[in-house]
């Protein structure tokens, strides 16, 4: 779609409260939207579509545009330089002097430019993922997580399968391919809205990440089972992990956010499913978690994070998130962790996962965990995705990434409690 004056106005003026970074992005333009109502739904895609490409590329475009470039200007540098519009489709929609002052923008080389503005990150995460992974594997990771990301499902299996889906999307006009690792995943080579499409309203499909899916497939809850999903929030993997349970046995959705828990109902009743109880706790030591303490057969804790692995959806985490705040929350993750474990029986499962992609946050958490817990032990990732017929093998934890993967950035360790004679599980997946 062809920028307007409109338009442009319109990115500048919301992009102006992105840029304070007071709220998340997403609920910055929800609110905008609101507020605008007479906008098409062309024009909220573009606004949204090119307040989201300065926010990925904003350190970037701060190099080649001053570092007091205001939201106009980022907008205007943003279109000419990464969206490649001419200075005569440009010199339209602009003032005389925004037109004079595109031209002298610095013509950056790569070479002049420090990692943290080819990458568009902040130095503090450059400085963890340097630890990680050598330089190329970073900018390979940076130019992934600075993408729109793509629509993925997960299929429903209580209503349906993967192809019906696909042949019901065709006769929309929508082409999807299978996942890559995913029994129940699609992904769609378009992003229509899908909120009043009949499959959704239906609770045949549920917008998903790929990566996000293969949780559920970890934690691996038969029929019948106590299962508690600790960080349920709205219920994205609860949803996944309920259908697994064919909508038998118990399952607990914890959440600490009432209203995460609320707008979990509706999917719920979407979805069909009859075994799923969401329960509001106060805490990871609230006396609800006490009662069920050695009676769970798997439970999944999908841990407050600082979110870096989704940065292609909320390209602003970076800029709001913190060093500090990083730290509090590996002490929460901790916290949670060893609360949550008290559930697992002897010979359950404890998966514990984040959307994060730092150390610190992920394997880090999990080896403090099990060295102060040795009736817990880990349970290889490849060795389960290679009996469930996944080709995926990331190692002995999974650790998805946007660029070598396709999905979100993803972790997630296995664990299991010994069994009450000291030994491992049978493993016997389904
Ligand atoms: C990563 S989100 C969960 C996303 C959710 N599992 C999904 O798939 O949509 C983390 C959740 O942990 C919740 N949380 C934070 N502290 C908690 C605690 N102490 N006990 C349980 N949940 C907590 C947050 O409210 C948030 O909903």
């Amino acid at each position: 779609m062809k920028p307007n004056e409109k338009l442009i106005d319109a990115t500048a003026d919301v992009l102006g409260r992105l840029l304070r970074f007071e709220y998340p992005a997403d609920g910055v333009l929800s609110a905008y939207f609101r507020e605008q109502r007479a906008l098409q739904s062309r024009d909220r895609a573009f606004i949204a579509e090119h307040a989201y490409l300065v926010l990925r590329r904003l350190r970037w475009l701060r190099a080649i545009a001053g570092e007091h470039a205001g939201a106009r200007k980022l907008l205007i540098a943003a279109l000419a330089r990464i969206q490649g519009l001419g200075v005569k489709q440009l010199a339209p929609l602009v003032s005389r002097k925004e037109a004079e002052w595109l031209e002298t923008l610095a013509q950056s080389k790569a070479d002049e430019l420090s990692l943290g503005e080819r990458t568009d990150l902040p130095d503090w995460v450059i400085e963890r993922l340097s630890a990680q992974m050598d330089e190329a594997a970073l900018l390979s990771l940076a130019r992934a997580l600075n993408q729109q990301a793509p629509l993925d499902l997960r299929i429903n299996l209580m209503k349906t399968d993967r192809e019906a889906v696909m042949a019901t999307l065709a006769n929309n006009g929508l082409t999807a391919e299978p996942g890559r690792y995913s029994p129940w995943a699609l992904r769609l080579n378009e992003r229509p809205s899908l909120s009043k499409n009949p499959l959704y309203e239906k609770g045949i499909i549920e917008v998903q990440d790929e990566g996000s899916q293969l949780l559920a497939l970890l934690l691996a809850p038969r029929r019948g089972e106590m299962v508690v999903d600790f960080c349920a929030g709205a219920g994205g993997k609860t949803l996944a992990i309920g259908a697994m349970m064919r909508s038998t046995g118990r399952l607990y959705a914890f959440d600490v956010s009432e209203k995460r828990l609320i707008k979990m109902r509706p999917r719920v009743a979407r979805s069909g499913l009859s075994n799923v109880h969401p329960v509001l706790i106060d805490s990871e030591a609230d006396t609800k978690v006490k009662r069920l303490a050695g009676k769970i057969d798997r439970v999944l804790v999908d841990a407050p994070c600082s979110g870096l692995g989704t940065l292609r959806r909320n390209p602003d985490l970076k800029w709001r998130q913190t060093p500090q705040a990083v730290t509090e929350l590996v002490a929460k993750q901790r916290a949670i962790l060893a609360g949550a474990s008290r559930l697992v029986k002897a010979g359950g499962r404890l998966v514990y996962a984040t959307c994060s992609l730092l150390n610190e946050e992920n394997r880090g958490v999990v080896d403090d965990f099990l060295a102060s817990h040795p009736d817990f032990v880990r349970v290889p990732v490849n060795e389960l995705l290679a009996a469930a017929r996944i080709e995926l093998d990331t190692g002995i934890d999974l650790e998805l990434r946007p660029d070598l993967h396709g999905t979100d950035g993803f972790y997630a360790a296995v664990l299991e409690r010994r069994a009450a004679d000291g030994k491992q599980e049978q493993k016997n997946e389904e």
